[in-house]
């Protein structure tokens, strides 16, 4: 059983269920954990995935009874479906959660983007505190690059529960451009977009992690307020309905040449991904597609869990600094595009979870 809660988490599981899906031994099932019900449906639905168990998010405030409350729903599911093992990604309290419920049942874990480090517990928080908690709970550890699979080693994991598969978002990459292609009808919303832009320099921005503070969030409006008033760029920003867009919006509704829209679905998004000459954003899922895609990212981070995106010369760590942004976008702008890079995978990963998954549990 996968469980997914968020929308990466769901991105990232469906190649997972996809490749299970292919191993004729395996039969996989699908829980949502509702933590964030509205988003990532459409995806699921593209990718014919019925969820087996539809869970509803647990009722009340704070993340004590989200956690808690998950561990319970996630956990009775277990006990309807008996799974053999749990599949869990990343880092969001669906991921502690379903892991938790299911070591309370001794049903195996796999942790699908495993080790991923930022070394620092204040940021991503909580997530790097959530996917260090997952680590000793799981039996398999799916590492997206070999610095994963350090940080592992380095923290006691025995080498051989780890495996360097990379990250399954180059998998469903590859997947969803592929059907790009073929549908033209699919994320069809970012073609008036992308007309809008003409022929100026598309600049695709997200905000949307939750240690952004006010000043952060408004030393990130200004930065972008700063770089739009280049007459020859676009920025279109997609508001994740759950970070502080109230502040971006107050501070950049009536900005020209800056355009907030509400978050869009995968495809659309990578459709505009696709068109745009820069991504700035805080997001640990775009910072793997803009590397594997060969667009140049701004990462508006202090610190981040994907050096390898900047080993790869395809990000910049920008943190918050509001005149860091325009003049980092400005220098980017005025150079080619990055190559594409498979610094977090050829997307393959899925299948070699899988074959995995089917070796161990069912040897020949
Ligand atoms: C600390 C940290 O970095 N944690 C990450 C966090 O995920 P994230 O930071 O990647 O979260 P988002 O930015 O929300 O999602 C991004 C995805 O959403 C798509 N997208 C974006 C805007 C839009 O309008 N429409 C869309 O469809 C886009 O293509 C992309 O694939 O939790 C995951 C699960 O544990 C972890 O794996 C991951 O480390």
């Amino acid at each position: 059983m996968a469980i997914a809660g968020t929308r990466p988490e769901i991105i990232k599981l469906v190649p997972v269920m996809r490749a299970l899906e292919d191993e004729p031994v395996l039969r996989p099932s699908f829980c949502h954990s509702g933590q964030h019900a509205d988003l990532g449906r459409d995806l699921l639905n593209i990718a014919g995935i019925t969820p087996d168990e539809m869970l509803e998010r647990p009722s009340g405030e704070g993340v004590d009874r989200l956690l808690a409350g998950m561990i319970e729903t996630i956990g009775a599911a277990l006990d309807r479906h008996r799974p053999r093992a749990v599949i869990v990604q990343g880092d969001t309290a669906t991921t502690l959660a379903g892991a938790m419920a299911a070591f309370h049942r001794r049903i195996p874990v796999a942790h699908v983007e495993a080790g991923l480090r930022s070394a620092d517990m204040t940021q991503p928080f909580p997530e790097e505190a959530y996917r260090r908690l997952v680590t000793p709970l799981a039996r398999w550890h799916f590492a997206p690059t070999k610095a994963a699979r350090n940080a592992l080693i380095g923290e006691n994991i025995a080498k051989d529960s780890i495996k360097v598969v990379g990250n399954t978002v180059v998998d469903a990459l590859h997947w969803a451009c592929s059907r790009l292609d073929a549908d033209p009808s699919l994320g069809a919303e970012a073609h008036r977009y992308i007309a809008a832009a003409g022929g100026h320099a598309l600049v695709l921005a997200t905000v949307h992690r939750r240690e952004h503070d006010t000043s952060a969030l408004k030393a990130i409006a200004y930065g972008l307020s700063s770089l739009a008033e280049r007459r020859d760029v676009r920025i279109v920003l997609p508001l994740h309905p759950r970070a502080e867009s109230a502040i971006l919006r107050e501070l950049l509704a009536d900005m020209p040449r800056i355009e907030l829209i509400p978050a869009v679905d995968y495809f659309t998004f990578l459709r505009l991904m696709r068109a745009s000459r820069l991504v700035v954003s805080d997001s640990g899922g775009v910072q793997e597609e803009a590397t594997a895609m060969g667009r140049p990212l701004l990462v508006l981070r202090k610190v981040t869990e994907r050096m390898e995106a900047v080993g790869a010369g395809a990000a910049r760590l920008i943190g918050h600094d509001r005149d860091l942004i325009a003049a980092a976008a400005n220098e980017v702008l005025s150079q080619p595009m990055p190559e594409p890079s498979d610094v977090f995978g050829d997307g393959r990963a899925s299948e070699r979870i899988a074959r995995t998954l089917r070796g161990d549990l069912y040897p020949r």
